[in-house]
């Protein structure tokens, strides 16, 4: 299995409003998020190019990021989903797997020190059928 991966930035506000209210993260705040897609194939499956996706084809994403996420607050562009980074991450997941056949996870930071990972068991990894 051959993978690739791409990063992203956007900045946004949000609120953990499900948190209780002694958490200081259930106050408004923001961060500058970095999500990373993950593309794999088996070696076999990889373009004349010797491409699991070219990258360029990622342009699409990164749009549609600017558009959707970027300066805007997540409890609203998430359509009422707790904007915790998990959810995040499965909710980009579940939007784009179907345009990107190859997504295997989606990987979201909100500070230098924390990553959540969605990578859902059926589409990667060594035991992917
Ligand atoms: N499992 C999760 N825990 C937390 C999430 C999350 O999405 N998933 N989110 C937050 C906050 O939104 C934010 O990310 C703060 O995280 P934290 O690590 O507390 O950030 P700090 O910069 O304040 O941490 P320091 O330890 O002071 O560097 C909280 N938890
Ligand atoms: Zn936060």
């Amino acid at each position: 299995m051959l993978t690739i991966t791409k990063e992203f930035h956007f900045s946004a506000s949000h609120v953990l409003d499900r948190l209780p209210s002694w958490h200081p993260c259930a106050r408004m705040h923001g961060h500058n998020y970095v999500v990373v897609l993950e593309l794999s194939a088996p070696r076999d499956a990889l373009t004349e190019a010797g491409f699991v996706r070219d990258y360029r084809e990622l342009d699409a994403f990164k749009k549609w990021m600017d558009d959707t996420l970027d300066h805007r607050h997540l409890n609203e562009a998430m359509g009422g989903v707790s904007p915790s980074a998990e959810n995040l991450a499965v909710w980009i997941f579940d939007l784009w797997s179907e345009r990107l056949p190859e997504l295997t996870a989606v990987r979201i930071s909100e500070t230098p020190k924390t990553w959540a990972t969605y990578r859902p068991a059926a589409r990667g990894g060594e035991d992917a059928p």
